[in-house]
């Protein structure tokens, strides 16, 4: 028995998730237009799509699971469920218009024609929000239409803005923020749900290691107790003695959020040598 996952063929999603099922210990070999391939050493049978596709071939059962972006997710509205965010391809759904225009909220878009490749999405936000517009549905470039009197305004994915700004126009609106989901077939047998399980154990573990550090650094003794409290670690932190009388060695993981606050105030507490190190897999 065999999980089959549905990962996008080429693009922005690709190479992060072959990574994903890499760092997971799971390796997959697709060779040149090899539409499927068999992962060596876990139960994962792998399809390589169309992104557009995927929640469709999920909610059929061609595939059991499936990553994909939330954007192209809720425009499909196919029965799947989400059973973990990647926090990759991270980018949001947005308004774009002229950068010259005067935007003072959404009530601009009124009477409008409106560019976009998400017309389920644009058609709900445009309803919540009582607005009258005319629906453009184009597959790409889409952020050239306004400039070649195709549309007014345009609904499109924005990570740095750079394509907007190259093409004269400036971010309003957000509609959705996405990112890359894995998502799965609401029927599974126990035993693909078994496998499941197992994927996700190891993909939470991956996260959790991408967003923690293992920190070493040299306390001396005198102040060990105000560093120690600076630093969580898992259980506790690790204390060593150094070879050098009066110092000590501490070891601990700390959370890239808290990361820089915590050195400046480590440093102000007289550790010194701090190394940063990166986790590879962290189970808790
Ligand atoms: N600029 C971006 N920054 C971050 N993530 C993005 C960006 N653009 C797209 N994405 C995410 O990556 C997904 C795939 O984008 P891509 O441009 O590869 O799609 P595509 O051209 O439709 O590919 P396909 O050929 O598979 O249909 C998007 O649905 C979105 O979730
Ligand atoms: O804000 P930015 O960083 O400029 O990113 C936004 C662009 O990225 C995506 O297109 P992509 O580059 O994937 O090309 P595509 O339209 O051919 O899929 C998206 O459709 C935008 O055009
Ligand atoms: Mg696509």
């Amino acid at each position: 028995m065999k999980l089959k996952i549905a990962i996008q063929k080429s693009g922005r999603l690709y190479e992060d998730s072959i990574k994903l099922l890499k760092d997971c210990g799971i390796d997959v070999r697709n060779g040149m237009n090899k539409l499927k391939a068999e992962a060596e050493n876990f139960p994962l049978e792998v399809f390589f799509l169309r992104d557009d596709d995927i929640p469709q071939y999920v909610a059929d059962k061609v595939a059991d699971i499936g990553i994909v972006g939330e954007n192209v997710l809720y425009e499909k509205q196919k029965a799947v469920t989400v059973v973990e965010k990647l926090g990759f391809s991270k980018c949001r759904l947005a308004v774009g218009v002229g950068k010259d225009e005067n935007y003072t909220g959404a009530q601009y878009l009124q009477g409008k024609t409106i560019a976009t490749s998400y017309p389920v999405l644009v058609r709900k936000f445009l309803d919540d929000n009582n607005i009258n517009a005319e629906i453009h549905e184009i597959s790409g470039s889409v952020e050239i239409a306004p400039g070649i009197g195709l549309s007014d305004a345009i609904v499109d994915l924005v990570s740095s803005g750079s394509t907007l700004f190259m093409n004269g126009l400036k971010e309003t609106e957000t509609i959705l923020k996405s990112e890359a989901v894995l998502v799965r077939n609401n029927e599974l047998s126990e035993e693909k749900l078994a496998i499941l399980s197992s994927l996700v154990f190891r993909m939470q573990a991956v996260k959790k290691a991408k967003n923690n550090k293992y920190i070493l650094l040299n306390a001396p003794n005198d102040r060990l107790q105000e560093i120690i409290a600076l630093l969580p670690g898992m259980k506790s932190p690790t204390v060593l003695p150094l070879a050098e009388s009066g110092w000590s060695s501490v070891h601990s993981v700390l959370n890239e959020n808290d990361f820089w606050n915590i050195i400046e105030q480590l440093k102000e507490r007289g550790a010194q040598g701090i190394l940063v190190i990166p986790i590879e897999k962290m189970i808790v």
